[in-house]
């Protein structure tokens, strides 16, 4: 469903999991003085050939007069400023480490949204299952880690926090160390490929509301980096990932006694509410698909995998969605990995390659809607079974974040230090820009 101002106020007034702006967005193109994402990035890209900037070098040194802030990007307004970045943050979801942690973590995660409590309680039990832990703060030291590495090797000086959404270290925090250590302009990875409200506007969102939380709006900006599933950097490893899933699926077809049969490839992402997804633009993506653009964005990735892993040629695959939560009534996207890998054995299929191409490491979705349900599922239905790897922290995907993080760090001559190569055919820019899938909620304190 389309929100339009007619049916907006059933559409508010129905349960949503997932709050978003009420009116489809207004297209970056069809605004005047805000520029779209497409555009600050192509300021940022561009500004070499088109405004050099020379003689704004190593913001580490000092004292020097303060250059003007580039404007906060959640503001909806940006600038092709010199962009050295004094500090980079890597921001996340955040998860519990403790028992302790599982219920007021979740009510971080649900403040206001319509969850139902059996759904909480549904979902706590998959952390409890871990000890209360979840896994992707773990997994977020590590990778702060990993990029630090290769900016050193790099010789880009300039120092990487880490904070979250959800849990500590919590924004607030890592905002007010980052000012207490002297940083001023912000450049914020997230830890998320895609677009949308939850992955990308929401995100923007927490930094602005962040920034007047702590005071700190006139004094910090900060300036998110892009979406990069179409990336080299998030393709590369799932690449290896499906080559290595068909062999390990081949391999226990032979030993089963099915040499001749073939694996199918399920590509599985995060499900959201149908009508946040089409709430996205542009329209453009939607008619070339013919599906919403979050669909659109995992279906180009999905393609291209299988187009470029010499393995996957022939085989069958197909898009489908895990960790629906919200209302039973609220449409969610579909179908559901169980549902489809049951279809799939009913139709004939011997086995799966599962590609969790929504998730950028093993998070307790991944460890329990994928290796943990739908293994089970698989199991019963006597269909061999993989799990393909997430990025993590392997190599290619770290060098790769780097070279996207490079794009926005400006070098002595004012050129960027380099580009994120991208690979997913298609014009992916634009899509989440500050005009798009953002909605302010002031309702929302964190602290
Ligand atoms: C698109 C998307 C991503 C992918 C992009 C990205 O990677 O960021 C993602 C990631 C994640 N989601 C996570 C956890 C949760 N998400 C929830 C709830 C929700 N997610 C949603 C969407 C997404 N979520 C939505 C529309 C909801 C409904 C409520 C709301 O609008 O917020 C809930 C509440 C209970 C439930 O209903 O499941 C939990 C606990 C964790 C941490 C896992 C760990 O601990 O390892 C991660 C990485
Ligand atoms: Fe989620």
């Amino acid at each position: 469903m389309t929100i339009t101002p007619e049916n907006r106020e059933s559409a508010e007034n129905s349960e949503s999991a997932e709050p978003h702006q009420n009116t489809r967005p207004v297209h970056p193109t069809e605004t005047s003085d805000h520029p779209t994402e497409a555009q600050a990035d192509s300021a940022v890209a561009e500004s070499s050939q088109a405004t050099p900037t020379p003689g704004t070098e190593n913001k580490t040194e000092g004292a020097e007069a303060p250059a003007p802030l580039p404007v906060d990007y959640a503001e909806g307004t940006t600038t092709d400023e010199p962009s050295n970045y004094d500090a980079i943050l890597l921001a996340s979801f955040g998860g519990p480490e403790g028992q302790d942690d599982v219920i007021p973590f979740l009510r971080n995660v649900t403040t206001g949204r319509g969850i139902p409590d059996e759904r909480l309680e549904e979902v706590a039990t998959h952390y409890r299952a871990n000890g209360g832990i979840s896994p992707i703060n773990q997994q977020n030291r590590d990778l702060k880690g990993a990029l630090e590495a290769e900016v050193a090797a790099r010789q880009l000086n300039i120092p990487i926090y880490w904070g979250n959404r959800n849990w500590n270290p919590f924004f607030t925090e890592t905002f007010r160390e980052m000012h207490a250590a002297g940083h001023r302009r912000i450049l914020a990875l997230v830890t998320s490929a895609y677009n949308g409200y939850s992955s990308c506007g929401q995100y923007r969102e927490d930094f602005s509301l962040t920034l007047d939380e702590t005071g700190l709006r006139e004094e910090m900006s900060v300036v998110k980096v892009r979406q990069f599933f179409m990336d080299k950097a998030f393709i590369d490893p799932f690449k290896d990932a499906l080559a290595a899933g068909i062999a390990d699926v081949r391999a226990q077809l032979e030993q089963a006694g099915k040499p001749d049969a073939q694996p199918k490839i399920v590509f599985v992402t995060h499900s959201i509410p149908s009508r946040n997804a089409e709430a996205m633009g542009p329209d453009r993506v939607i008619e070339e698909y013919g599906t919403d653009v979050y669909s659109a964005e995992h279906l180009a990735v999905a393609r291209h995998l299988m187009a470029s892993v010499p393995e996957a040629a022939g085989l069958e695959h197909s898009l489908t969605f895990q960790s629906r939560s919200g209302s039973p009534k609220t449409p969610w996207l579909e179908p559901d990995i169980n549902d489809a890998i049951t279809e799939d054995a009913e139709a004939g299929v011997a086995g799966v390659v599962v590609m969790p191409i929504g998730f950028v490491s093993d998070h307790m979705e991944v460890l329990w809607d994928l290796d943990t349900e739908a293994k089970d599922t698989a199991a019963e239905l006597g269909l061999a079974y993989h799990r393909a790897a997430t990025p993590g922290i392997q190599e290619k995907f770290v060098s790769g974040l780097v070279d996207v993080l490079s794009e926005y760090l400006k070098g002595v001559n004012g050129e960027p230090v380099g580009f994120g190569e991208q690979v997913v055919p298609g014009q992916w820019s634009g899509i989440c820009g500050p005009c798009n899938c953002t909605r302010f909620r002031k309702d929302v304190a964190r602290s």
